[in-house]
């Protein structure tokens, strides 16, 4: 097939309409859009490197606030005539149920436009109340956003140049992208920036987010469906869609692939520091008691210790130590990951003097007898069941009466009840969990469970979760002492009867998981 050049591409005229009718509501039901993501075409001003500098006159964009009212009064006033055609004569209106028609009536002309401006509006309006970050980190695209600095434009085939596609693919690539709000065309052939693409461009840590959705997510996300029909319990740490993809079905966990690529494990760790570093994922809502995070002030007072496993380098419980001047924090994690922490942990000697940073597999038994609190961040949503009921069990030896076991992850509400853009954002992390990791995002009863596999000594005390923030605090106190067993002997013989009547327990979860936790012995092997 003979390619046809860029420029005649560029120049033609937008898809063909017919009717007189068809050509206005095309150009008006586009306006909105295009006014707020392209300015007006420009004769941008060349230089030497093809690199081209926006003109000085360029058109003030207006400032995104009056941009949104524009848009949410745009949205109501159409809305308000697509509804009212609708009523008028006897149509069902739009909505979710699943007997909701899949389609749209056929519509007169003007009444097709206002659906158009509601459909255009709406997702314009979107993108700005996102804001560029929070719309990349959750509507992943792959750019070449570093190609040129943000102040200036460039011409797509200079653009080209830079990088391995060919003119055509790399327009339509980009064209698709602008689509998103992500760089602009002021004028045929001219790539500028936009606020996202820029910040895609500045934001290292952003940048890898998108990289490790493109190249690592996307491709185990593909294959989820194979390793759920081929391993339809998807608990296996080696059978995960990531397997799937990248040819390690029952060979490695993701971790022990990437452990094998350095650039890869540093983008998956960059990736986390901007996804975690986002908002209504901040260490300050944990910190703050009056917001609904957590008061260790009881801990601090006599001097108690906090054991942070899977803890990386130590930040949260950096910031708990200047809060809390008293408490003794321990932070463990694998031995590569203690190695490269900074040293001084922190420039404060009160705060650096009272916090060990300890290589430790938390999949062995916890060495840190004792403590008043063990705190899992961002670990369990990492497992399936089995491995997380494992972890919770490897401290049972190390417990004291009254100990506390905090977990902070997501906990999920039941379907509708959260506001919806968390809703997306933590159902899409509970895929992504699969894809990867054959793990997942839990409710507060699964979250329970947990506790009562692992063992009855642990008394569940709920789920607090503070304003604002995407993150629950999930606590169990370990009580054994308050275990009542019945009239059976022991623990087992409890488990025994408990499943009798049909209730989870630890003896369940073991035996339908065989799998899963020969496949952790094999690690522990590995791991010697
Ligand atoms: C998602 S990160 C969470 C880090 C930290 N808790 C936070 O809140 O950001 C998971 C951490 O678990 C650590 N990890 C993974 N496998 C581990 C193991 N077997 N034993 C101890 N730590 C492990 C990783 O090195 C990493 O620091």
């Amino acid at each position: 097939m003979g390619k046809f050049k860029i420029s005649s591409w560029l120049n033609r005229s937008p898809s063909p309409m017919s009717d007189e009718d068809g050509k206005k509501q095309n150009r008006s039901s586009f306006s909105g859009l295009s006014s707020s993501l392209t300015s007006k075409p420009k004769e941008p001003q060349s230089n030497t490197t093809g690199i081209h500098t926006p003109p000085s006159d360029e058109p003030e964009r207006q400032p995104s606030t009056s941009r949104m009212i524009a848009l949410a009064q745009k949205i109501a006033k159409e809305t308000e005539k697509l509804e009212t055609y609708m009523k008028d004569n006897n149509l069902p209106m739009p909505s979710f149920d699943v007997d909701a028609p899949a389609d749209f009536p056929k519509l007169p002309a003007e009444i097709s436009r206002s659906r158009q401006e509601i459909i255009f509006a709406t997702r314009e309006l979107g993108l700005l109340a996102h804001g560029p970050r929070e719309s990349l980190r959750w509507g992943v695209w792959e750019f070449s956003a570093k190609l040129f600095p943000p102040a200036e434009t460039i011409t797509l085939s200079e653009l080209q140049s830079k990088t391995s596609l060919d003119p055509i693919n790399l327009a339509r690539i980009l064209r698709l992208a602008m689509t998103k709000g992500i760089f602009r065309e002021p004028v045929p052939g001219i790539i500028a920036h936009t606020a996202a693409s820029r910040v895609l461009a500045e934001d290292s840590d952003l940048h890898a987010w998108v990289a490790f959705n493109g190249e690592d997510i996307f491709p185990a996300a593909a294959h989820v469906l194979e390793a759920l029909k081929t391993h339809p319990e998807a608990t296996s740490l080696t059978r995960a869609g990531f397997q799937f993809a990248f040819g390690t079905v029952d060979k490695e966990p993701m971790f022990v692939t990437f452990g094998k690529d350095p650039a890869r494990a540093r983008r998956m760790g960059k990736a986390m520091v901007s996804l975690t570093g986002g908002e209504g994922y901040e260490i300050s809502y944990l910190l703050d008691v009056e917001g609904g995070g957590y008061d260790f002030s009881e801990i601090d007072a006599k001097g108690g210790t906090f054991v942070d496993v899977g803890g990386s380098h130590g930040f949260v419980d950096v910031d708990l130590a200047k809060k809390y001047r008293n408490m003794k924090f321990v932070v463990q994690d694998t031995a590569k990951t203690v190695e490269s922490a900074p040293k001084p942990i922190c420039e404060d000697e009160q705060v650096a003097g009272r916090i060990e940073l300890m290589p430790h597999d938390f999949f062995q038994e916890q060495p840190t007898k004792d403590a008043d609190v063990y705190f899992f961040r961002w670990i369990m949503h990492n497992y399936s069941t089995p491995y997380a009921v494992k972890l919770l069990k490897n401290l049972i030896p190390a417990l004291k009466p009254g100990a506390r076991v905090i977990i902070n992850d997501h906990c999920l509400l039941e379907p509708g009840q959260e506001n919806p853009w968390d809703e997306t954002v933590m159902r899409r992390m509970d895929l992504v969990m699969l894809a990867l990791l054959n793990a997942q995002e839990r409710t507060e009863a699964e979250f329970r469970d947990l506790f009562k596999a692992a063992s009855d000594g642990f008394v569940f005390k709920g789920v607090t979760r503070p304003k604002g923030c995407r993150m629950s605090i999930i606590e169990a106190v370990w009580r054994p002492d308050l275990v009542d067993y019945g009239a059976s002997a022991t623990p087992a013989d409890a488990d025994a009867a408990a499943g009798a009547t049909g209730a989870t327990t630890a003896a369940d979860v073991e035996a339908s998981t065989t799998n899963a936790l020969e496949e952790l012995e094999l690690e522990d092997q590995e791991a010697k």
